[in-house]
């Protein structure tokens, strides 16, 4: 790599909405992120590549490395963060073939939204390229053509082996997943997906990142994992009731076989963060949390960071038993074989701070888009008691706000 400066200018923007910028990006089209917190108030939009950071494995250690590089050839402070994410599981999945399996992107153009103010970070740009960056684009709505599911058979004899396996004591817990398929007429375009995911009001992130032709989506609950000036959040969300059951929240509350799923991945966080943190605080029993579809289980922890920093923690953190399983290894080895490579589906993504502060998410209710096809991805975790045809039940409800972010009627 060169060791040439890299030169970033920054400038405070007017107010203006996320999606509104982003309709006027489509010169990026193939190489944009976005990414909105869950009350919306900090949005980060990244445009173009000046450096892109691939690797074949997960390796926390060379993000890092090539971050700290990249870093010290800028003078002066600024505020321009390494934005992507690493695949769920050590192998390769095809599906995602042209992502790297760690794959990180410092923008020509970081657009960053926080404390009410909108900083425009510019990467190695001429003035009269960075007046004239953007152009207005209009979007249209994709026409859906046909919905099918790709593997329900699979899934319900991957749950009943799940089952098994658990009554021969193999693992305490799994995390199970299936796929649906949309066929629009037209492209799915990112800046109408952003414009219908503002529209509805979701208690959910709103990731985006686009690769050449495929573009991958998640509107996730869940965060993996935020540091901000030694202060780390973290949460267990386990444990789903659909919200069309009458007293939904008061019988997820009291119902053993979610509760004792939601134990399992409190139990596990709280481990796996022991040797980074001191001060955890952590609720006794766990709360509600409310999303369009369905409730969670949810039980928010924080702590104090004393030792690593947001990507040596989130390695450790990943895969929680809300998406991997209980014991880690025994749970993944099994999700392997039955299921494959999961791509982000359920991969920690996210953004790292020049202080490396930051935040990853745990990319559920996501898709994989290419041209006019959508790949979708649903999981439920899976214990001794499960009854194979209501873990079906509920995936295909974790189904809807991808769904809904497509413009399908539910
Ligand atoms: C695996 C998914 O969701 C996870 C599994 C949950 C459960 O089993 O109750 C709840 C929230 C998520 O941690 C998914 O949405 O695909």
């Amino acid at each position: 790599m060169s060791k040439e400066k890299i030169q970033v200018i920054e400038r405070i923007g007017a107010a203006a909405s996320p999606d509104q910028l982003f309709n006027m990006t489509a010169d990026f089209k193939g190489a944009r992120y976005f990414y909105m917190n869950k009350d919306r108030s900090e949005w980060l939009i990244g445009l173009g590549h000046a450096y892109i950071i691939k690797e074949e494995s997960r390796s926390p250690e060379k993000i890092s490395e090539a971050y700290q590089a990249l870093l010290a050839r800028v003078d002066g402070d600024h505020h321009v963060r390494l934005f992507g994410g690493f695949q769920f599981d050590d192998g390769t999945s095809e599906l995602f073939e042209g992502f790297g399996h760690s794959h990180f992107i410092w923008p020509k153009i970081q657009i960053l939204y926080r404390n009410n103010e909108l900083l425009f970070s510019y990467t190695d740009m001429t003035e009269e390229e960075i007046d004239g960056w953007y152009h207005e684009h209009h979007a249209d709505r994709p026409v859906i053509q046909t919905i099918s599911n790709l593997d329900e058979e699979k899934f319900l004899n991957n749950v009943r082996m799940a089952v098994e396996a658990m009554d021969n004591q193999l693992f305490d817990k799994v995390v199970l997943s299936r796929q649906k398929k949309i066929v629009a007429e037209n492209q799915i375009d990112s800046s109408w997906l952003i414009e219908n995911g503002l529209k509805n009001l979701e208690n959910s992130y709103l990731v985006l990142l686009e690769e050449g032709n495929k573009l991958f989506v998640s509107r996730t609950p869940e965060q993996l994992v935020k540091v901000e000036n030694n202060q780390l959040s973290t949460n267990a969300i386990a444990g789903t009731m659909s919200r069309s059951i009458a007293d939904a929240e008061k019988k997820l509350l009291a119902d053993g076989k979610n509760l004792f799923e939601h134990q399992i991945v409190v139990n596990s966080i709280t481990a796996d963060i022991q040797d980074f943190t001191t001060g955890l605080k952590i609720p006794e029993t766990p709360g509600i949390l409310a999303n369009n579809f369905f409730y969670h289980l949810y039980t928010p922890i924080e702590a104090i960071i004393e030792e690593g920093d947001i990507l040596s923690v989130s390695d450790a953190l990943h895969p929680t038993p809300a998406l991997g399983g209980y014991p880690k290894e025994e749970a993944a080895r099994f999700i392997e074989r039955v299921e494959g490579d999961r791509g982000f589906y359920g991969a920690p993504m996210g953004y790292i701070t020049p202080d490396m502060d930051g935040e990853f998410v745990v990319a559920i209710r996501s898709m994989l888009v290419e041209g006019n096809t959508a790949v979708l991805f649903a999981g439920c975790g899976v214990v001794k008691d499960s009854i194979p045809e209501s873990e079906l039940y509920e995936t295909e409800i974790k189904f809807k706000p991808m769904l809904q972010l497509l413009g399908v009627s539910q």
